[in-house]
């Protein structure tokens, strides 16, 4: 199986966080990530002997997407203030961690940033590692969907089903793509692929998405769950039935699902929102189904965070996922 490092535009930074000592038992997340190159994982380790599989965390930075869809610029900072909030944490993972670094967009057309996400998306896929990709405005759902799409199982037949866990559904028909058309993106690109987009949503605020775009999601056959119905048994009720229907899940948490009070930094704050606690379980449920072929964390925008509750929250949840 091939291990070469992706491209990427920022490679590695060091990360930091508290010192408690060397051993594993005093381990904090900024002492077990290691950079990811083309040496740092052994194909034999990606997924073998019931061991986890490696996780990549790679950052898309990107608030291009943002900025087309009218909504509030910063999320191009998101990947690095995740990454300073998960560094503190204890490590508690059994599995490899590894930093690939950043593609980022500044500069350089979003289109353009999302093919090179997608192609070192690709890459990591096809190294038998988990990618974790650090958002970036929820544009950053095409680049995923682009690495998946150019991978080898899924050209083999792998039938991946997308689970977003959003506010919004992000069906926007426009001329140009951005944050809010990432999923009618890939309802197209699906159908000239010969296949069917199988896509899901936990979350969605009846007033934050117009008639238009509940129609629109009729139209696809999106299944989704509003926010008012998001209670720990119907969303577990829910993800089960959607994961029972896919071989692998994309999961891709838009932080607009949370309650403003608990993800205050991103471009849209939910006035209602999916407590954590239903989201976290959600990120078990998924971990737990042995079905994870790749996932992202989109919208932190730490220009609007209030104490890095946002950056808190999403570094808990990809930690979480990762357990
Ligand atoms: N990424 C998507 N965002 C939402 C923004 C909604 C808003 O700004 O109120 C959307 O396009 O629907
Ligand atoms: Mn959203
Ligand atoms: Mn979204």
């Amino acid at each position: 199986m091939a291990t070469s490092a992706p491209t990427i535009d920022v490679p590695p930074q060091p990360w930091t966080g508290r010192f408690d000592g060397d051993s594993p038992e005093h381990r904090r997340w900024w002492q077990a990530v290691s950079p990811y190159g083309p040496r740092a994982i052994p194909a034999s380790s990606a997924a073998t002997a019931g061991r986890p599989r490696a996780a990549v965390l790679l950052g898309f930075g990107s608030d291009e997407g943002v900025r087309r869809n009218k909504g509030r610029a910063g999320a191009a900072a998101g990947p690095a203030a995740i990454r300073a909030a998960l560094g503190p944490l204890a490590f508690h993972l059994h599995r490899e961690v590894h930093d690939a670094g950043d593609v980022t967009v500044a500069g350089q057309s979003l289109e353009a940033g999302q093919a090179r996400a997608g192609l070192a998306i690709t890459s990591l896929l096809d190294a038998g590692v988990l990618p974790v990709v650090l958002g970036g405005g929820h544009e950053t759902a095409f680049a995923s969907y682009l690495g998946m799409a150019g991978s080898q199982a899924v050209r083999e037949g792998l039938r991946v089903g997308v689970l977003n866990l959003d506010a919004h559904f992000d069906l926007r028909d426009e001329p140009a793509p951005s944050s809010g058309t990432p999923f009618l993106q890939m309802a197209r690109a699906e159908t000239a692929a010969g296949r069917e987009l199988k896509y899901a949503v936990v979350g969605i605020s009846e007033p934050g998405n117009t008639r238009a775009l509940f129609r629109t999601a009729a139209e696809l056959g999106v299944d989704y769950l509003l926010d008012e119905d998001c209670s720990a048994e119907n969303t577990h009720t829910f993800v089960a039935a959607f994961l029972a229907h896919v071989d692998a899940l994309y999961l891709t948490i838009d932080l607009d699902v949370l309650p403003a009070s608990v993800a205050p930094g991103v471009s849209a704050p939910a006035a209602y929102g999916v407590p954590l606690q239903v989201i976290s379980a959600v990120c078990r449920q998924v971990a737990a189904s042995g079905k994870l072929l790749h996932v992202d964390v989109a919208e932190l925008n730490p220009g609007f965070d209030i104490d890095g509750r946002t950056a808190k929250v999403a570094a808990r949840l990809v930690n979480t996922l990762l357990l």
